[in-house]
């Protein structure tokens, strides 16, 4: 059975991306056929699989606007069992295109429903807004992870992603759930990493994985070499603990 999750969270920078590359990668890795959705127009995903934006025809936009047929959008990447919808700058325009056309939240879903079977996860990388796009991710996903930076504020806007889910369950996709809270770039060296640590178990409890991801460069050089962190460096703790959160959303179910 195929289990589609969305990393999702309106604030930028918290990890959405690395997550959903790396863990992508480090579940192909243990045998699970993957598809990463690259459903930001920054299209940091694509590229960070290796594909070079220049030579994407097709794109997630074709598929949302154009009705475009999804198999011959997905991409096989360099990792065995990872394949990709890439996106590009060209989805900017989806948002607004979108707003007029009829069941405009559904067509993500609509659009994978003759590929899903051939994955165990589908992964969609949400751009940091709650528009129309993260509205299309969530109505297709089972379930979301949200990542949340060890930063101050960190809980900071997290109510109104939690209010979209809800209305996204009351409206849309009434199956929805949260599959997990992942912690981001922890710094081990401050107090200030554990205080957050407390503060988001205290509100999430038992949906914060175990695995906390900490600051590591490897896991910010390795886009720029086009490549999931197994690949680039699979000694580093960065690898490490990417398999660790695989294992924990495999064990999940
Ligand atoms: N654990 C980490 N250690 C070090 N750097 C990290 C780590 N996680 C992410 N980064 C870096 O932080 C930056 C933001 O991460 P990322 O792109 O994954 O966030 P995002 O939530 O997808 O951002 P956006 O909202 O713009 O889509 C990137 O430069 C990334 O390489
Ligand atoms: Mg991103």
């Amino acid at each position: 059975m195929c289990k589609i999750i969305s990393i999702a969270n309106q604030k930028g920078g918290v990890g959405k991306t690395t997550t959903s590359v790396n863990l992508g990668a480090c579940l192909a890795y243990t045998g699970k056929r993957v598809l990463l959705v690259d459903i930001d127009p920054q299209g940091n995903a694509t590229s960070g699989v290796g594909i070079e934006k220049a030579d994407v025809d097709l794109c997630v936009y074709d598929l949302l606007v154009e009705d475009a047929d999804v198999k011959k959008v997905i991409k096989t990447t360099q990792i065995e069992n990872l394949d990709v919808i890439p996106a590009t700058i060209q989805l900017a325009g989806a948002e607004i295109e979108l707003v007029p056309t009829i069941s405009r939240e559904v067509r993500l879903k609509r659009a994978l429903e003759p590929v899903k079977q051939q994955y165990d996860y589908i992964l969609i990388d949400c751009p940091p807004s709650l528009g129309l796009l993260t509205l299309n991710a969530l109505t297709a996903s089972d379930s979301v992870i949200i990542p949340v930076q060890c930063e101050y504020y960190a809980l900071e806007g997290l109510s109104q992603l939690l209010n979209t889910i809800r209305l996204v369950q009351k409206h849309l996709n009434s199956d929805l759930m949260i599959e997990g809270v992942l912690l981001t770039m922890l710094d081990a060296r401050t107090n200030l990493g554990i205080q957050v640590i407390d503060e988001v178990k205290k509100y999430f409890q038992d949906k914060v994985y175990q695995t906390i991801i900490p600051r590591n460069v490897r896991l910010s050089e390795a886009p720029s070499h086009g490549q999931p962190i197994i690949l680039y460096d699979s000694r580093s703790k960065g690898a490490e603990v990417y398999l660790e959160l695989a294992k924990e959303v495999v064990a999940n179910g």
